[in-house]
């Protein structure tokens, strides 16, 4: 449906089926480099399962998706997260007894061994980099914290920052802000607006207060599909997403 200019992720015809029911139906994304696109929808939309699709969790059943002049269409979820797509899920994967620091470590090696990394000493001064993440993400003041010590916003900021270590193009995000205090949520959207431009970051987000704070481009997906794509604005006067939002809390309540 969209058309960047300079696309660094498009999918085309993106199909997924489970048990022969399509989940995610010809999806044609095309996601210019830099950009923040924010994927909205009512809950089974699909939103997760096209990240999953993204990120190599799932196979399509039919379609294709293009890293810039790559098909990188079932080339496998190792294969994509190296050719530079990481995925920052809700639910946290952190090592809680690990300190901030050491998390960061395991996440920059995690290509090379991650249960070497894990039970081998890790080094007690971060790197350049590491430092420069922690800053990134609002966490430097909290390196020699255990995980389990963060409160929930720095916990996700964590594992954000744990997905920058790897040094991706595009990032994929669901539902950052869940959970956060305004505060945190505020946060956030500072950061994702930060990581914009250096990052393609594509965010699953249900708040549309938060989508409006933070989002140039928004894409409705509907019934697996794509209903709409435009600006707030444009999406939240679209008479299609209008008649099929009618009665959900999604758009009502923001
Ligand atoms: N592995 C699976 N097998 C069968 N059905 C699945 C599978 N994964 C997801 N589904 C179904 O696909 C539909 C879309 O799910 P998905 O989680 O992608 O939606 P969503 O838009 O992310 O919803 P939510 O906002 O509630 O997280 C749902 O009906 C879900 O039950």
């Amino acid at each position: 449906m969209s058309a960047a200019a300079n696309p660094i992720l498009r999918t085309r015809g993106l199909t997924v089926r489970f048990d022969s029911i399509p989940v995610v139906r010809d999806v044609d994304l095309s996601i210019a480099d830099g950009e923040l696109r924010v994927i909205i929808g009512a809950n089974g939309a699909g939103k997760s399962t096209l990240l999953d699709l993204l990120c190599g969790r799932v196979l399509p059943s039919d379609g294709e998706i293009w890293l810039r002049d790559r098909n990188i269409t079932g080339i496998g979820e190792a294969a994509i997260a190296r050719s530079g797509i990481g995925r920052k899920f809700q639910t946290p994967s952190v090592f809680k007894e690990m300190t901030v620091l050491e998390n960061l470590q395991v996440a920059s090696n995690r290509q090379v061994r991650v249960f070497e990394n894990i039970f081998a000493r890790l080094s007690g001064k971060p790197s350049e980099k590491e430092e420069a993440v922690a800053a990134r993400t609002g966490l430097l003041g909290v390196m020699r914290h255990r995980a389990s010590e963060l409160s929930h916003g720095q916990l996700q900021w964590l594992e954000l920052a744990m997905v920058l270590s790897q040094d991706p193009q595009i990032i994929l995000l669901d539902e950052p802000a869940a959970g956060m205090t305004a505060d945190e949520t505020d946060k956030t959207a500072e950061l994702l607006l930060d990581l914009a431009g250096s990052h393609t970051v594509l965010v699953i987000e249900h708040d549309m207060a938060f989508v409006r704070t933070i989002c140039r481009t928004i894409t409705v997906l509907h019934q697996g599909a794509i209903l709409a794509e435009g600006t707030a604005q444009e999406i939240e006067h679209h008479p299609a997403v209008i008649e099929a939002y009618l009665g959900s809390a999604t758009l009502s309540h923001a």
